[in-house]
């Protein structure tokens, strides 16, 4: 019989990886892991509680809120003051950055990116939900933290994960030390290591990708459709097609079967629909840590500039040799130029 480690027992005990720890980190993780438990009791219960229902404003994504998009970014907000240990928010669902001025904050030294509630337009059809963070240390030491702090490189977290509210619950993330997934026990109210040392594989028979938009889409990733959909059985082509539309299940998904999620900038969006900060970082920290690839199509998602809070990026994500691919179809039938034109393409 397995012994139980919670997440809680296994945070103290990798802090003991890190010499200089003073455990803020720790007591950091401890209270996302808590606000992870409140979110998931409303989600369970989503319908009965009308949360799924609009909260009739639109935010500054120019999306219709969701009641748990805001009963969410409530959560983790909380959960970040009470804790002591963030001394920055940054939000989806939040305008501009939180700045956490509070006595118990005043010497902390972490920002927390979040994704409250993630694939918002599945809350209300009973599929899989999100929520995703990603945490820096500041940059600034003297006075109230600035937006130097919050506009960091994704290659500077010091820790990202998310939470998949599915038909389990599950927590996974990174310190920059692997990936662990732990699964919400309901019995004991705890999530429980399940998924020690995750890793995605190389190669997969799985693209995720929103077919709709195949007519905005650039000549690289239309080619990059039509290689998954080739007859190959040496390649075990076709691929399968799997879209489920909420990042955090699709890429789950992924992680352990293999394959690749895009999301690419189009016509239609030509910046991406994406988040760089609160979607894209994080995931492409965590698939980077258990062996797999991030990009835009050309660049590193973790290298790319950050400049603003809610820019957008399109981004290839999964298993290293089918973003190879990916990329190599980008670079030989979308070769990037300066300015990325897409009016030249004729809709189909
Ligand atoms: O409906 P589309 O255009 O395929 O977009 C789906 C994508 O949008 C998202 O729902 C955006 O995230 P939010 O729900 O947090 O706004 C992703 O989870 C998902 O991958
Ligand atoms: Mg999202
Ligand atoms: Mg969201």
């Amino acid at each position: 019989m397995k012994a139980v480690k919670t997440l809680g027992q296994f945070i103290i005990e990798k802090q003991a990886e890190f010499p200089y720890a003073k455990g803020e980190l720790s007591r950091l993780l401890r209270d996302i892991g808590i606000a992870a438990k409140v979110v998931n009791r409303e989600v369970n219960r989503a319908g009965l509680a009308d949360l799924a229902l609009d909260n009739g404003f639109i935010n500054i994504q120019g999306e219709n809120q969701k009641k748990l998009d805001v009963y969410a970014n409530e959560q983790f907000i909380l959960a970040l003051q009470q804790g002591g240990e963030c001394c920055v928010v940054v939000s989806e669902e939040s305008d501009e950055y939180i700045d956490i001025d509070s006595e118990i904050s005043k010497n902390a030294k972490y920002i927390v990116a979040i994704d409250p509630l993630d694939g918002s337009s599945n809350i209300d059809v009973n599929v899989s939900v999100g929520s995703i963070f990603s945490i820096y240390r500041r940059k600034t030491t003297d006075g109230r933290a600035s937006i130097k702090d919050v506009l960091q490189r994704g290659s500077e977290q010091v820790a990202a994960g998310y939470v998949i509210y599915g038909s389990s619950t599950m927590l996974v993330y990174t310190t920059g030390k692997g990936v662990n997934g732990f699964t919400l026990d309901p019995s004991l109210g705890e999530f429980c290591l399940s998924h020690p040392k995750m890793r995605i594989p190389d190669d997969g028979v799985i693209y995720s990708i929103n077919e709709g938009y195949y007519a905005h889409f650039p000549d690289g990733v239309k080619k990059y459709i039509k290689y998954c959909q080739v007859e190959d059985v040496a390649t075990n082509r076709p691929f399968k097609a799997r879209y489920i539309g909420s990042m955090v299940a699709d890429l789950h998904r992924n992680m352990i079967k293999g394959g690749i999620f895009i999301y690419p900038a189009n016509a239609s969006d030509p910046k991406g629909k994406l988040r760089l900060i609160y979607e894209c970082n994080p995931m492409a920290f965590i698939i980077e840590q258990a062996g797999g690839k991030a990009s835009n199509g050309y660049e590193r998602i973790l290298d790319l500039e950050v400049t603003e809070l809610h820019q957008r990026t399109g981004i290839f994500i999964g298993s290293k040799n089918m973003v190879n691919k990916a990329e190599e179809m980008m670079r030989r039938f979308s070769p990037i130029t300066t300015n990325v034109d897409y009016s030249y393409m004729e809709l189909i």
